[in-house]
């Protein structure tokens, strides 16, 4: 049993020792991007809380752009996440208006498909909260794409013709497509906030030479890994990604109390700039989910407990395991102090 150790010191917050989670798959992994030095980190840090909350198996790797500061990357270390930094990825020179400008960068995430080291991963954008064990999907069969169907009814779709109709994929009965003008309706589209896949050498050099002769699309890499797997597509229940606009546009497919995955992409529901200003905003469940992801992000208990192992391998490399020994003796020691998250 490894000795507890006291509070050494003034710490914001104090974490007891635990023992290293038990081997699993070494080869899988959640993986998330994180751009830029604004607040996305935040993000990012309330999913790794969220994730060792619901007791994962899996590290989260962070893939990070260059321009994400040092400071950042402490943090999430910090939090026990394996950050990686990877190259941004452009599309093609072009006029598109991408739904978002910043959409540009998301092109970047196509990296992911670059860490070769696990088999399966499960990509979560930073704006994703985990409230549920999803760990089993690692086990859903090799060969496909599992991702949740994205909502077209968003003004964010105002450009496409199903926008224009009416039509949408979550409710396909509501309004028929009509074939004899548009021809076949739209392939099932996912959002890419939050998908399964497997990483590959040969799918990752594809998607980039692919993406060079790809005229860019207003949702950005979104439509483009759209186009790219529809054939292995398999949509998986919305309770894996629950895209918040479904709660107004789709209420009669949302169980919000089954609903495993939440993802922020509303348009002023991330809730570490949360207002409560724009357009449903105000909803009760809308402030209750917000409320739901700062409880995580504010819990200290959930921050990165480092396992005995590592805090002996640390302590030998800085030799202060007789220092300890010693402490431990005395029965002065019983905690190690660690900085709370950001
Ligand atoms: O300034 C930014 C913008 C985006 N992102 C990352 O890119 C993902 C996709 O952007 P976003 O979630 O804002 O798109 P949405 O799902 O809201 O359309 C984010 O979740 C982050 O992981 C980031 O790190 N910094
Ligand atoms: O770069 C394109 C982005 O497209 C997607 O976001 C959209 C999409 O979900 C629309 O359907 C919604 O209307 C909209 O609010 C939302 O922002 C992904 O969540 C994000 O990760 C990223 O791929
Ligand atoms: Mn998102």
């Amino acid at each position: 049993m490894a000795p507890e150790l006291t509070q050494t010191n003034t710490a914001k917050s104090s974490v007891m020792i635990t023992k290293p989670s038990p081997p699993g798959h070494s080869d899988r992994a959640y993986v998330t991007f994180l751009a830029g030095n604004g607040d996305y980190v935040k993000g990012v840090v309330g999913l790794a809380k969220g994730l060792r909350k619901v007791k994962s198996a899996y590290p989260l790797v962070v893939a990070i752009l260059p321009d994400v500061p040092e400071e950042h990357r402490r943090i999430l270390v910090e939090q026990g996440c394996i950050v990686r930094e990877i190259e941004p990825v452009y599309p093609p020179e072009n006029q598109t208006q991408f739904a978002m400008a910043y959409y540009v960068i998301n092109y970047s995430k196509l990296r992911i498909w670059k860490f070769v080291e696990y088999s399966k991963m499960i990509y979560l954008d930073g704006d994703i909260q985990v409230y549920d064990n999803i760990d089993h999907l690692f086990d859903l069969p090799d060969g496909y794409f599992y991702a949740v169907m994205d909502c077209f009814c968003e003004k964010t779709w105002s450009h496409t013709p199903q926008y224009k109709i009416g039509y949408c994929q979550q409710c396909p009965e509501k309004v028929q497509w009509p074939k004899a003008e548009l021809g076949e309706p739209p392939a099932l589209y996912f959002n890419a906030g939050m998908f399964v896949f497997e990483p590959g050498l040969d799918t990752y050099e594809d998607l980039l030479r692919t993406l060079k002769v790809t005229p860019p699309t207003p949702f950005a890499e979104q439509d483009f890994l759209n186009m790219y797997f529809k054939k292995i597509y398999k949509p998986i229940p919305l309770v894996y990604n629950l895209v918040l606009a479904m709660l107004w546009r789709h209420p009669e497919n949302v169980e919000l109390d089954k609903v495993k995955v939440v993802h922020y992409c509303a348009a002023g529901s991330k809730p570490w700039r949360y207002t409560g200003k724009e357009a449903n905003m105000e909803r009760e469940d809308i402030k209750m989910l917000v409320n739901k992801w700062w409880e995580i992000y504010k819990d200290d208990s959930l921050d990165y407990k480092k396992s005995e192992a590592e805090f002996e391998r640390e302590a030998d490399l800085v030799n202060l395991k007789p220092f300890i020994n010693a402490l431990s003796e005395a029965g002065r020691v019983k905690y190690v102090t660690a900085p709370s998250a950001a």
